[in-house]
């Protein structure tokens, strides 16, 4: 198992990693789920995802013995009708918070409830129709630049019927903290928000800590360190760019363990260096 879980509710399912050491890759149980959704393409064609919200379970299909994880999130039968929730994923990047923020959207849908996915219009590597996975599995989402805007984008009617609202890459959004109250306190609805807690310096990224006290769970997940295969808890930059937005996948960033986030570092470090003198030096060149 490669989670850590401090959670209240002691239902909360999230995904069973297993580690195949040949690919140093985790690999969610339920892969198989994702997989065929991601190969049958259910949602490549999407024009204008909002016209496909709420999602709905149709949109999605499911092998029959697919082990849907209902109990991931409280049903809102069991809640009153204005009782909003808010649960939030992080992790470093390759954790599996996407696939998990879909599994429990998933789960949500097939329990009959409207959902919506938001994510951030900075991340554009897989366009701005899908939230989409490192291993390619996809839900159509909305892209927009901030939360506040996401009510008059989706339409208040629309919006009022949705029970639950999806957020990846929270850590893009500065205005997480009032949206999530809002919507929970406010609207009764319940917000699934994934997101890095730390940049690859480790330090807080965007808002997504500063929700952690409104939380009813939280959900830290780890990766496989891609060079020794342990968990992995931290993102490292493999490349010299300083700022801390920096919008990249596998060609820019890898999960590490504690070990190698601090050699990885230095090394990064060091070859920065030798970057900046060699810039220098060509700089004096005649
Ligand atoms: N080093 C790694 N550790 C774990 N998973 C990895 C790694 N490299 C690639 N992956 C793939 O990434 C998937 C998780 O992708 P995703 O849910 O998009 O993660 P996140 O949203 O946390 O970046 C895993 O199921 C696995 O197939
Ligand atoms: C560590 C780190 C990451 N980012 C960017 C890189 C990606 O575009 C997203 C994270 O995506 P994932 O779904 O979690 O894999 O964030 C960044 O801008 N700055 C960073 O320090």
């Amino acid at each position: 198992m490669l989670k850590i879980t401090i959670s209240r509710m002691k239902a909360l399912i999230i995904p069973t990693f297993s580690f195949s050491p040949m690919s140093k890759r985790a690999i969610p149980l339920a892969s198989n789920f994702f997989s065929l959704a991601s190969k049958s393409n259910l949602f490549s064609n999407l024009q204008n995802p909002v016209s496909y919200f709420p999602l709905k379970p149709s949109m999605i299909s499911l092998p029959s013995n697919f082990p849907i994880q209902t109990r991931c999130v409280h049903s809102k039968s069991s809640l009153s009708s204005s009782s909003g929730e808010i649960h939030v994923i992080v992790g470093p990047m390759f954790a599996g918070k996407t696939t998990t923020l879909l599994h429990r959207v998933q789960a949500e849908i097939n329990d009959g409830r409207n959902v919506a996915i938001i994510k951030s219009n900075k991340d554009n590597r897989y366009g701005l129709d899908s939230v989409v996975t490192h291993d390619g599995v996809k839900l159509p989402c909305c892209a927009l630049p901030n939360l506040s805007s996401f009510k008059q984008s989706f339409g208040q009617d629309a919006y009022d019927q949705l029970d639950v609202i999806g957020i990846d890459e929270a850590q893009f959004f500065g205005d997480l903290y009032d949206f999530c109250r809002e919507v929970a306190d406010h609207d009764g609805k319940t917000v699934i928000v994934a997101g890095l807690d730390g940049d690859y310096l480790r330090r807080n990224f965007g808002s997504v800590l500063d929700i952690i006290p409104l939380a009813d769970s939280v959900t830290k997940l780890s990766a496989r360190c891609e060079i020794c295969g342990k968990r992995a808890f931290f993102t490292l930059r493999k490349t010299e760019e300083t700022q801390t937005e920096l919008i990249g996948g596998a060609d820019v960033y890898m999960p590490v363990c504690r070990q190698h986030y601090v050699s990885g570092q230095v090394a990064v470090e060091a070859a920065r260096m030798v970057l900046e003198s060699q810039k220098a030096q060509c700089g004096s060149c005649p």
